[in-house]
């Protein structure tokens, strides 16, 4: 309370989070306190600190006694004060560069006194899905998939925008159109990454003068998954058409990619302890597995049984029987 200044023995009324006086030691909750005759009378302890029987009226005092040299048991010097930069000071980093911006980010901000943040915008995605042989409803029948990638995709682009998905059938010309879209910073699309007749990914590319900075890992499944700019610089991320090998994709080149885009910091490796979980002999290997490390099974390329049931894929590097791993959390 500026230009109140308190002397010893007195007391001043305070609302919750307003400024304080002067002078006072430590502020007293008003269900502690009883004011009688001008005179301000304490509790000796908190409502918590109340034994079963015990009063909450403040003692007996006598007349006179301003209780000034009285100290209650648990209000220590400061007690419910806060004190102007005892959160934080001028110039003091609150939380680092590449955070995501959270809700709480955001109300820490305000409360700090940023009216605008410096932020990378989310990147914008858009999705192809290519494949004569795909369905969107029903079940399979011969010669006939259901389309379980398009399905899956929205959920694991957290941190971008997408735009929405275009399903073409295999033919290149489509695909070459659907990839001159561009309001996208990264187009992405779903099978023809392999060297079949109706795999135009790469020939499409070709065609449109794009460089490809990723052509093929040593990672099963997944091992023809494509990274390549275009000449305006928009990314084309390429995932192979097996949904647990798009899905390897997605967890080991496309994510990355857009933490990037992003402006988010690199995140943390989580591990735990496999033992021999089938390792390939020169490749990496994925494997669903639980929280705690357990194999789920189900790991076809084909089948995204075994990530359903998993909480991570763990990854296996070639020829490992047992130790420590890293885990891409699903
Ligand atoms: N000669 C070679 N053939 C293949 C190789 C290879 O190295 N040499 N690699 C195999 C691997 S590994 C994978 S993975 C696939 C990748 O193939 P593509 O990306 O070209 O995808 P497609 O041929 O279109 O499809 C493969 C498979 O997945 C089914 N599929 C496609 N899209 C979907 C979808 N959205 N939802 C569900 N299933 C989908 C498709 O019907 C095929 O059965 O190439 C291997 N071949
Ligand atoms: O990427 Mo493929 O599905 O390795 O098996």
């Amino acid at each position: 309370m500026p230009g109140v200044r308190l002397r010893a023995g007195e007391a001043f009324g305070v609302a919750t989070g307003a400024p304080v006086p002067d002078g006072p030691d430590s502020v007293i909750p008003v269900e502690l306190c009883s004011v009688e005759a001008g005179v301000l009378r304490e509790a000796a302890g908190g409502v918590a600190d109340r034994r079963p029987g015990e009063s909450r009226q403040a003692p007996n005092r006598p007349p006179g006694d301003h209780g000034e040299s009285h100290q209650a048991p648990n209000r220590p010097p400061g007690k419910h004060i806060r004190r102007r930069g005892e959160d934080w000071s001028a110039g003091d980093e609150l939380v680092p560069a590449g955070s995501l911006v959270s809700p709480a980010v955001l109300g820490l901000a305000a409360g700090a006194g940023h009216d605008t943040l410096l932020v990378h915008r989310r990147p914008r995605v858009a999705v192809v899905v290519t494949g004569d042989e795909l369905l969107h409803a029903g079940p399979p029948r011969p010669g006939r998939v259901r389309d379980a990638i398009g399905p899956m995709l929205p959920g694991l682009l957290t941190g971008a925008d997408l735009f929405g998905t275009t399903h073409l059938r295999d033919d290149p010309s489509a695909l070459a159109d659907a990839l001159t879209f561009d309001q996208a910073d990264v187009l992405v699309t779903c099978g023809a990454t392999s060297v079949g007749p109706a795999d135009h990914l790469r020939r499409v590319l070709a065609d449109l003068d794009a460089e490809v900075l990723v052509s093929g890992v040593a990672c099963r499944p997944g091992h023809p998954m494509l990274l390549a700019v275009l000449p305006d610089g928009r990314c084309v991320a390429g995932l192979p058409g097996n949904p647990f090998a798009a899905l390897a994709a997605v967890l080991t080149l496309l994510r990355p990619l857009l933490d990037t885009l992003g402006g988010q910091a690199i995140r943390a490796p989580v591990t735990a302890w496999l033992g021999d979980a089938g390792a390939h002999p020169h490749d990496t290997r994925l494997v669903p597995v639980t929280r705690a490390g357990v194999p789920v099974g189900h790991d076809r390329p084909g089948s995204l049984w075994g990530a359903a049931l998993a909480d991570a894929l763990a990854v296996v590097p070639p020829g490992h029987r047992g130790g420590e791993v890293e885990l891409l959390p699903l």
